[in-house]
């Protein structure tokens, strides 16, 4: 069976539900074909469908071709003009004759729209193409932390990327091929390369070594706030990534306060899944982390801050469960733009699949690593499930579940600085989260407050986007500017290339006579009570 009737399949009616990789990898449907050319082509030509629809209708050639409905012509166009190797056919395949049959037709509308579009060439229009997709299609680069536990930025550009061109523009490279060899460095967090979004560094040496994560940029905001600039990093004795698997934070926090002069500074990573914990076990082993002591099956809330364990734990990093709603979809079973069908006499859309309740993001892959992943395994071991569905009930108890985190880490005795971050773009899990946790018992009573943002370290100060605007909180629970202003936000599938993401940095002054630290608050115990909470 060839590749194009099976992408069909995937892309037909009856065979939605789910994400394009695991339709492609349970492959339910009897797939023949190879799921890496599967997925290939399908994601290849939802990137250009707008246009190729253009080409296809303007050749107006489908009347004349039976076996051809508006999907099949799509792949097909796409691979006569798009692909390296063109048509996946033999010479004497019905489906290329079909095609090939109408090539003049074909080229001339298809070099017609090209110039329409003012690109010299074949590249340029795919460049074009790309940054024309609305956000939500566009793709985010990908991004690559370099682990300088394991190596230096220097030493990677000199190596895994020694043919690569430096300084392209963040939208350009968002927009590239797979092969394109051109990156850039972050101008916020140091150590951060962009990356063309297809570009797989999965079988390079530097990854299998631990060299290089892929991890987005804005994931790695957190880290980089907690640990501040090297004068106050000195400060910082032992910490806690309260939410920590599957370890990229964690990670990159011990590389960062590996660059201090203390060595001594113990790193505690509390997960509460059982599998979880296993991928973070495995992540910081990898990335060389030795200073991380994996607190395994360990629910956060469950800690006791008074643990002697914890008497120096002055910074703790939090990044629990959310919605998802930032994540970008790069799974998405596309919507195609298809070609009128002159059978039908009507253009259908391929809608969406509403698809699961949850879709997890890979971890089903890292057990059947059997399986030829197209994608990199480091997706696999995913930050977040995204849900597809939200509710304000649901989102509500998101909520009070994040507070209760952020609360009880206020309670650590030496604790002097925290983050709480998510990749969800709603205000119930951040900006209301926020105003609640500064309206606590314990954040009174202990001296909490925001971490502001001419406080901030340098390369967040400057980024631009802030927390919501007032009006957009919810209920009673308004931030007041200023804190409002120390609140980071990432916009999904923006200029910047980042998931949608939500962060914010808290502080106490510990010398602070006013903040007489009570019983009651030391143990952890706010008027809302610490039984735990189940989501
Ligand atoms: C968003 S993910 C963390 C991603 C991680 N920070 C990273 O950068 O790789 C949230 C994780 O926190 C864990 N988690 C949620 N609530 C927890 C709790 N109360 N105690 C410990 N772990 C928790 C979840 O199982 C999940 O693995």
């Amino acid at each position: 069976m060839s590749v194009y009737y099976d992408a069909a399949t995937i892309l037909g009616s009856e065979s939605r539900a789910g994400s394009l990789k695991s339709r492609i990898y349970d492959n339910k449907l009897g797939l023949g074909s190879k799921p890496t050319h599967l997925y290939a082509l399908i994601s290849e030509a939802a990137k250009y469908d707008n246009f190729l629809k253009q080409v296809i209708d303007a050749a107006n050639f489908l009347a004349q071709e039976p076996k051809l409905t508006p999907v099949l012509a799509l792949l097909l166009v796409h691979d006569y003009f798009f692909a390296k190797g063109g048509i996946a056919a033999s010479a004497n395949h019905h489906l290329r004759h079909a095609i090939e049959r109408h090539k003049a037709r074909l080229q001339a509308e298809f070099t017609r729209a090209r110039l329409k579009k003012k690109c010299a060439t074949v590249e340029q229009l795919k460049v074009l193409l790309l940054s024309e997709k609305s956000p939500s299609h566009r793709s985010a680069p990908r991004w690559i932390r370099i682990n300088t536990l394991r190596s230096t930025l220097e030493q990677e550009l000199a190596t895994t990327f020694k043919d690569y061109k430096l300084g392209a523009p963040v939208l350009e490279i968002a927009c590239a091929p797979a092969g394109a060899k051109i990156l850039a460095i972050d101008e916020h967090v140091p150590d951060l390369l962009a990356l063309p979004p297809d570009a797989n560094f999965t079988k390079t040496q530097a990854y299998t070594d631990g060299a290089i994560i892929l991890q987005d940029k804005a994931s790695c905001f957190p880290a980089y706030l907690l640990n501040g600039d090297p004068a106050e990093a000195e400060m910082i004795e032992d910490c806690m990534d309260g939410c920590a698997a599957p370890g990229n934070k964690t990670t990159h926090l011990a590389a960062l306060v590996h660059l201090t002069t203390r060595r001594n500074i113990n790193i505690f990573a509390c997960e509460k899944d059982d599998r979880r914990s296993k991928i973070l076990m495995t992540m910081t082993n990898k990335a060389g982390a030795g200073n991380v002591s994996v607190l395994e099956r360990q629910d956060f809330l469950a800690l006791n801050p008074q643990d002697p364990r914890f008497v120096n734990v002055t910074h703790l990093l939090l990044d629990p469960s959310c919605s998802g709603s930032g994540i970008l979809g790069r799974e998405d079973i596309p919507a195609l733009a298809l070609p009128i069908d002159p059978k039908s006499q009507q253009s259908k859309g391929s809608t969406p699949s509403k698809g699961s309740k949850k879709r997890k993001r890979g971890l089903e892959a890292l057990v059947q690593s059997a399986v030829d992943a197209v994608e990199t395994t480091a997706d696999s071991f995913a930050e977040e499930t995204k849900e597809t569905t939200y509710d304000l009930a649901r989102l509500q108890k998101l909520s009070i579940l994040q507070a209760k985190i952020v609360q009880h880490a206020f309670a650590f005795p030496a604790a002097t600085k925290v983050t709480y971050s998510t990749c969800s773009v709603h205000v119930e899990e951040n900006e209301a989260v926020v105003a609640k946790v500064l309206g606590s018992t314990i954040a009174k009573s202990r001296g909490w407050s925001v971490l502001k943002r001419q406080d901030q370290i340098s390369g967040l100060q400057k980024w631009v986007h802030r927390g919501a605007e007032k009006g957009m909180n919810t209920g009673t629970l308004e931030l007041d500017d200023e804190a409002r202003e120390a609140c980071i936000r990432c916009h999904p599938g923006d200029e910047h290339g980042t998931m949608g993401f939500f962060l914010c940095g808290f502080v106490r002054n510990k010398s602070d006579p006013l903040h007489v630290v009570t019983s009651q608050a030391e143990s952890g115990q706010d008027e809302e009570g610490w039984e735990g909470f189940d989501d």
